[in-house]
């Protein structure tokens, strides 16, 4: 099928890679002149595990342009993957995706199936379909189809072949839409649920909420465990273990980030509120999440009353393993907090940036040896597999200290304890 591609960041990018991959005519088109001047040149911006090499190995079937009418002439599909960030109040700004469907539109000289997989409130399919009606478009020009995301950055290839599902959300009953879009998912076996709009952006929001979910009651459960000397990580393998629970998104730590889990929940909660449905556990989830970094700041300071004078190492930049994204990164919240407390950090990530604004009073090292030197303290904030299986001994000899902070739970607290580390983690008993 030939689909065109609105938006080359991670969502996009992945889509246009993998579709073209399974066999569609993809070109993708986004705003950003050097961003697609580089992907011209088959240099992809961001880190994703396998893009490169998808993209490179697809370059007969993928393209990249800046120019939205070249990239609708042949275009069946047009499916949409700009961003929808946070506004100050926690809604969702959609005033990409609005720009994006209109302008898109005006360029249209035959139908269009429009595909929506930027993650959208409740009401926003609907909402885009009238008012494309209100405009004076109509079913002869296209078909809009709701078919939000499901993707995770560092698995972002993987996770797009293999889905767990396919949600299709569609204004009424439509079997020829549905046909289209199996073939242009041909290949990629997962179940089709199919709903309206509001069913596919809330199955969307459900998803990353029951996940983040998750993840604070696991860290309630830690800050629990600490008081009875229980570790947090057994309890999480005993109700894991129960197949009704399930052992993902147990992890305990300085809590959930990334440009997702916050603000899909914040945009919930938001309209929720709207509606005059109080969302008590949207809220306490985020309530859980925005006080896990006091825990770990209190409990540091439990040791070390006044930090001013230590030379921090802080393991981990973005805001997980696997990707050079920092946006809405613990490690760097942690960061801030601690040259709140007069701390200067030395960081280190294998992919990820410090952003400018953090340089003045931290310093990003290109490598382990030189972030650990002469470290009082030693800070792991995203569990990256190097820092998993570093050598901890040699770790030691070149800190100056003997403090690691396990903020990800990730590490052996065994080892380093037999090592002479003094271990703070979560909920370790
Ligand atoms: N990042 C993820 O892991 C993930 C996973 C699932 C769903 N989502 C959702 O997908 C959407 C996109 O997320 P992302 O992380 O890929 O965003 P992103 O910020 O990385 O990329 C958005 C891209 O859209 C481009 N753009 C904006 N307006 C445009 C226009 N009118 N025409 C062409 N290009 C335009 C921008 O230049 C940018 O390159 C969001 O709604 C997000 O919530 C993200
Ligand atoms: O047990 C866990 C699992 C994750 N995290 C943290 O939770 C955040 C989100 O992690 P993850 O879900 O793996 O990453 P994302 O790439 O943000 O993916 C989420 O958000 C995407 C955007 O909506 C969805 O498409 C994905 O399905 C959903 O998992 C990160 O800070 C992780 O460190 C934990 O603290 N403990």
């Amino acid at each position: 099928m030939n689909v065109c591609v609105i938006g080359a960041g991670y969502v996009g990018l992945t889509t246009a890679a993998v579709l073209s991959d399974i066999g569609n005519h993809v070109i993708c088109v986004d705003l950003d002149m050097k961003k697609v001047e580089s992907l011209r040149k088959g240099s992809i911006p961001i880190f994703e595990p396998n893009l490169q090499e998808i993209v490179l190995k697809n370059k007969q079937r993928l393209s990249f342009t800046n120019d939205l009418g070249t990239a609708l002439e042949n275009a069946e599909m047009v499916i949409v993957a700009v961003g929808t960030p946070p506004l100050p109040d926690g809604s969702s700004n959609l005033s990409y995706l609005y720009s994006a469907v209109f302008s898109m539109m005006k360029y249209a000289t035959s139908h269009k199936i429009i595909m929506i997989k930027s993650t959208v409130p409740p009401g926003t399919n609907e909402a885009i379909y009238q008012s494309l009606i209100d405009q004076g478009y109509n079913s002869n020009q296209f078909t809009l189809v709701s078919n939000p995301e499901f993707l995770r950055e560092g698995s972002a290839v993987y996770d797009m072949l293999h889905p767990d599902r396919i949600v299709v959300g569609l204004h009424e009953e439509n079997p020829a839409i549905i046909q289209k879009v199996k073939e242009l998912y041909h290949g990629i076996h997962a179940p089709f649920i199919i709903t309206n709009y509001s069913g596919a952006e809330l199955i969307k929001y459900a998803s990353n909420a029951f996940l983040a979910t998750k993840i604070s009651f696991i860290n309630e459960m830690a800050r629990i465990c600490e008081m009875f000397g229980a570790d947090i990580t057994h309890i999480a393998e005993g109700i894991g273990s129960d197949a009704r629970i399930g052992y993902s998104f147990l992890q305990a730590g300085i809590g959930y980030g990334g440009s997702c889990f916050p603000k899909d929940l914040q945009s919930l909660s938001f309209v929720a509120k709207e509606k005059n449905i109080t969302p008590h556990i949207l809220d306490a989830t985020q309530k859980v999440n925005d006080t896990q970094m006091d825990f770990y700041v209190n409990k540091i300071m439990d040791v070390f009353p006044d930090l001013s004078s230590l030379k921090i190492a802080m393991l981990g930049i973005a805001f997980k393993a696997d990707t050079d994204d920092i946006r809405e990164s613990r490690a760097i919240e942690f960061i801030k907090k601690l040259n709140q407390l007069g701390c200067t950090v030395h960081a280190y990530d294998p992919k990820a940036q410090l952003p400018n604004e953090l340089t003045v009073d931290n310093q990003q090292h290109p490598n382990l040896q030189d972030t650990l030197k002469d470290a009082d303290i030693t800070i792991v904030a995203t569990g990256w597999k190097e820092f998993l299986t570093m050598d901890w001994m040699q770790a030691k000899q070149l800190m100056r200290g003997n403090t690691i902070v396990d903020a990800r739970n990730c590490l052996d607290k065994d080892l380093l304890e037999s090592y002479g580390f003094q271990y703070i983690g979560v909920g370790r008993g």
